[in-house]
């Protein structure tokens, strides 16, 4: 779909015209990649930290999108043709986008114009996320865990984008704009780029939730002591952005915030399609788990779980530690203590029931605090960390192994070099995580092969059972 774009230094007219109020800054185009950012205009201390105040209305929340729809019955159209998707803020956002979009290319046919549809033009024709990579460029990410995150990703973009043809193909105006083959002018490639704006834009605004607050997320990304600014909701709803204490700016200095310190490479990657040059750690990462086929309780752990099928890697201090509530589901089995009831409820559904040694459990992520209590707990704890650690080996060889192929593919034209460098480097940050953290499992596996309870168990159950296998 057509997007018409303006330069950035022709803000200025719609910041007047929307009341927002900028205090010794000003939107530029900056050198290098970073697109467009805030700079100061004039020297500012923390005396009079207040950079920017943007009126409540223009904060596209879930709650604003609807008010929106109140006067714009295209808009009302969709929202309530999509259901629960559009009641979330970024199915309600995304769908918010694409009217703005429509409205643009239809030269305001559809939909009432409002401070966004114009708004939409200062932002970047080219979002740089992942999700735009080409086939080469997307190769260069097997064995980092932005691999599976992304074509995880795609998938259900792919999924929404059906589903959106599929309940709005009956309205008149969407199958003329949007699905007609031959008027229709709405494609895959605009449902990832409201998708990118959104990711790439949106902020946890205090007292508001996921929200776009145009003009804030002119701020680019400086993490730990470089971040400069901070944004919050003030006494009347609006959306400030304020000076960070201790901080003093001189004239035509760069104003960021920070979009998340605590995030990781693949992260900042998959959500901002950047990582700082200076990160020295992928700090974080996640990997898929899977219970094996020959598990003989693996559809009902798999009906049960309630938490994302794998664990998060991520560096602690000087170590790596890790989170799952998962694991615990790959760790126990019938003969453990660990069962499973069918039982019919008063409505006559029927509903799976899982219990640890006769005590029900509820919440599947309380399992691991019966576990802690159980007398073979050293056992349960060997086995998690004996398959997060085979896990991990898996992991590093996918990535080890794929060396030469990513190598050949270097030289390939169709690499843009933005993205091989930064591929690159996740690769690398990835990398050192990942061996990290197998030496770390190795160590722990050391220590409970000291426990008492471990010695026991190997002394007796693997006789009766030599598949079990610790190495
Ligand atoms: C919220 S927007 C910030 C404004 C944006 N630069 C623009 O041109 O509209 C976030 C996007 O800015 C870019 N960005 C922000 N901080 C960056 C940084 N430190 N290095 C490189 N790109 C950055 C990335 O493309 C990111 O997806």
């Amino acid at each position: 779909m057509y997007r018409e774009t303006l330069p950035v230094d022709q803000l200025a007219a719609w910041i007047r015209l929307n009341n927002v109020e900028f205090k010794g800054v000003k939107t530029t185009t900056l050198q290098g990649n970073r697109g467009s950012g805030l700079v100061t205009t004039t020297e500012i201390s923390t005396d009079n930290p207040l950079l920017m105040t943007v009126p409540n209305e223009l904060v596209l929340s879930l709650e604003n999108v609807w008010i929106y729809a109140k006067s714009d019955k295209h808009l009302r159209q969709v929202l309530e043709a999509t259901g629960d998707y559009s009641r979330t803020a970024r199915g309600a956002i995304l769908i918010f986008l694409l009217l703005q979009m429509t409205n643009g290319a239809t030269g305001g046919s559809i939909g009432v114009s409002n401070p966004f549809s114009e708004y939409l033009k200062f932002l970047p024709l080219k979002v740089p996320l992942p999700t735009f990579w080409n086939e080469s460029e997307r190769i260069i990410l097997i064995g980092t865990s932005l691999e599976a995150a992304l074509n995880a990703k795609l998938d259900s973009l792919d999924r929404e984008f059906t589903r959106l043809k599929e309940k709005t193909s009956s309205i008149d105006w969407c199958q003329k704009w949007w699905w007609d083959a031959d008027s229709g002018t709405l494609t895959f490639h605009d449902w990832k780029t409201v998708d990118a704006i959104y990711r790439s834009r949106a902020l946890d605004l205090p007292d508001t939730g996921h929200a776009m607050v145009p003009c804030i997320d002119m701020a680019n990304h400086a993490s730990g002591n470089s971040t400069s600014a901070w944004y919050e909701t003030d006494r009347d709803g609006n959306a400030i952005l304020v000076l960070r204490e201790g901080k003093d700016l001189a004239s035509n200095d760069e104003i960021t915030i920070t979009y998340g310190d605590e995030k990781g490479a693949c992260e900042m990657l998959f959500s901002y399609g950047f990582i700082e040059a200076t990160v020295k750690s992928a700090q974080e990462l996640f990997l898929g788990l899977d219970i094996p086929d020959d598990d003989p309780l693996k559809l009902a752990k798999k009906a049960v779980a309630q938490s994302a099928p794998g664990f998060r890697l991520f560096l602690h201090g000087e170590s790596t530690d890790w989170e799952s509530s998962f694991i615990w589901l790959l760790c126990v089995n019938e003969e453990d203590g660990l069962d499973f009831k069918l039982l019919q409820n008063n409505d006559g559904e029927r509903e799976l029931q899982a219990s640890w040694k006769d005590e029900k459990i509820t919440d599947m992520s309380s399992l691991v605090a019966l576990l802690t209590l159980d007398p073979s707990w050293d056992v349960f704890e060997l086995r998690a960390i004996t398959t997060l650690q085979s896990r991990v080996e898996e992991q590093l060889l996918r990535l080890e192994g794929s060396k030469d192929s990513v190598d050949e593919l270097l030289i390939n034209p169709d690499i843009d070099n933005d993205i091989r460098k930064i591929a690159m480097q996740l690769r690398h940050l990835e990398e050192m995580l990942l061996l990290q953290a197998y030496a770390n499992f190795e160590t722990k596996k050391s220590q409970l092969f000291e426990s008492p309870v471990v010695q026991q168990y190997l002394g007796t159950s693997m006789a009766e059972d030599p598949e079990e296998d610790f190495s």
